[in-house]
């Protein structure tokens, strides 16, 4: 819809309706800096009335399951055929590139809802007897209720439906809340809800900022379970705000991801498969890689290979094509990455490539948008804030190791737990690192290759809970054991 100076201008969509709003965000096109979008400002009100909408759907709609399975299978294709459109916006909108835009983020979201559509109808419940007392245990799961979404900038479309679609897969209604810097893909996917035969109330996007429409959200009693994807900062006040309710909470937070390169690895598919976990969609995955431990006989080479590797990963327009990388999602967000650069020179680490050292050639429309090179930092120390600290953006650390314990030791050694990689030809040694390692998630000789039945999440500071086929089923319902004597 186009608003004030011709402008797209998002709506609310409470109760299966757009609505407008009394006040409204700017929200800035990444690759040139300018004001491209007004977001819906929105706040206790909206939520008032997306609470509502939600309460009046979930009756009907936590009594049909074998419907909503359909449901979901229809909006899973209306996604698919909108697939090019979608990509358009998501790049634009996001500052990615087109290509991971139509390879990933809208592929991914198609996936979600035809995989819990499918997945909502294999699960099985427990049963036990006690035959000496004459009874017979079974357990029962119903949904939870109205639940809170709230997603970040990062894979907006891609994450966002990663928790809609297991959320009224098992019959619960929702309200969501996009991250206000990247709201589009939500409000389109809004438009086709109906067509998919998604009853008014049972979706509901409420858009806006964190304290304001975020908070609201969070706190209201009627709102007994929270699904958050950000920071852990943001994860801290949520569950702050929830705790008086004793709502259900899953935290997916920040990484500060190693990967651990072993002489034997075979580097032929480790440099570029490592130079994509640290560099793909701008280093804004909290999966991407940021601490790269290689075994000392093979550093220097491997140091070469990948700052070469790294140097060839093309900085481009979003809309380009041939682009690998494109703009980061702010100008806030740039600076505080680049701020991380300028503490590693201070305390003496080399910039081998990248920020500072290597020079952007954009078109002269984009030199105000919020672009950065691939950089790579050596000789750095363990405990700088570049080793410790998520920066997600485009920024990795490469440093050497000795032996296996001291790489698992120093792998180990930062609050985050996220996910790692273990690049070795060594069967033995990769089940060895990957078991000792503090990692919800290990991939080994790959990164980034998903299997959504099993759980997904992180360790320690990383977050509370884990999402999959099983957990997100049971996250999204309540369990209910009942003992009948016969
Ligand atoms: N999955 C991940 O690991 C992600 C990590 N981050 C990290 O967080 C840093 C900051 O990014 P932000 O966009 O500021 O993340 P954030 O955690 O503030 O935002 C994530 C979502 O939470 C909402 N939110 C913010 N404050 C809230 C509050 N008080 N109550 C309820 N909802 C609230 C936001 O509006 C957004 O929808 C990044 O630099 C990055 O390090 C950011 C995005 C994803
Ligand atoms: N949660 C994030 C990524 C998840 C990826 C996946 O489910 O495949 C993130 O980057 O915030």
């Amino acid at each position: 819809m186009a608003g004030r100076g011709g402008l797209l201008m998002l709506e609310n969509f409470i109760g299966g309706k757009f609505l407008p709003c009394s006040s409204y965000l700017d929200s800035y096109d990444p690759s040139t800096g300018e004001v491209y979008c007004h977001v819906p400002n929105s706040g206790k009100e909206e939520v008032e009335a997306a609470v509502e909408a939600a309460r009046a759907a979930f009756p009907g709609w936590s009594s049909r399951p074998q419907e909503r399975s359909q449901v979901l299978q229809r909006l899973a294709d209306l996604l698919e055929q909108s697939l090019e459109e979608l990509a358009q916006a998501e790049s634009k909108d996001q500052g990615k590139t087109i290509t991971l835009a139509r390879t990933m983020d809208i592929p991914r979201a198609v996936h979600n809802f035809r995989f819990f559509a499918s997945s909502i109808l294999h699960h099985t419940s427990e049963c036990t007897q006690m035959d000496h007392l004459g009874c017979l245990h079974y357990t029962v799961r119903a949904p939870v209720g109205i639940a809170a979404l709230i997603s970040p900038w990062n894979l907006p479309l891609y994450l966002l439906t990663w928790k809609i679609a297991p959320a009224i897969a098992a019959g619960n209604t929702v309200i969501a809340k996009p991250s206000e810097l990247t709201s589009v893909t939500a409000w389109m996917m809004c438009r086709l809800l109906e067509k998919a035969g998604v009853p008014p109330g049972v979706v509901n996007i409420v858009f806006g900022t964190g304290p304001r429409v975020g908070e609201a959200l969070v706190s209201h009693p009627e709102v007994p379970l929270i699904s958050f994807t950000g920071s852990q900062p943001t994860a801290e006040r949520i569950t702050q705000l929830s705790a008086p309710y004793c709502k259900k909470l899953s935290l997916e937070l920040g990484g500060k991801n190693p990967a651990i390169i072993f002489e034997d690895a075979n580097l032929a598919e480790c440099i570029p498969t490592t130079v994509r976990s640290s560099f793909a969609n701008q280093g804004e995955i909290c999966l991407c890689t940021s601490r790269i431990f290689v075994q000392r006989n093979i550093y220097s080479e491997f140091l070469k290979r990948f700052v070469e590797a790294a140097r060839m990963w093309k900085v481009g327009i979003p809309s380009d094509p041939s682009a690998d990388m494109g703009a980061l999602i702010s100008k806030a967000h740039l600076e505080k990455v680049r701020s991380y650069i300028k503490k590693a020179r201070m305390e003496g680490a080399q910039i081998l490539c990248g920020e500072g050292v290597d020079k952007l050639n954009l078109p002269p429309r984009n030199q105000a948008g919020y672009f950065m090179l691939p950089t790579v930092i050596t000789d750095v120390k363990d405990e700088s804030c570049c080793m410790k600290e998520e920066i997600f953006g485009p920024v990795t650390c490469v440093v050497p190791f000795d032996s296996e314990e001291e790489v698992i030791q120093r792998a180990n050694n930062v609050k985050y737990g996220l996910a790692a990689t273990v690049w070795s030809g060594n069967v033995g040694r990769v089940h060895r690192v990957a078991k000792k390692l503090q990692s919800g998630l290990v991939w080994t000789n790959c990164w980034l290759i998903r299997e959504l039945n099993l759980p997904f999440g992180g360790m320690k500071s990383s977050g509370v809970g884990r999402e999959g086929a099983k957990d997100s089923y049971e996250f999204f319902t309540e369990v209910k054991t009942i003992t009948v004597k016969h």
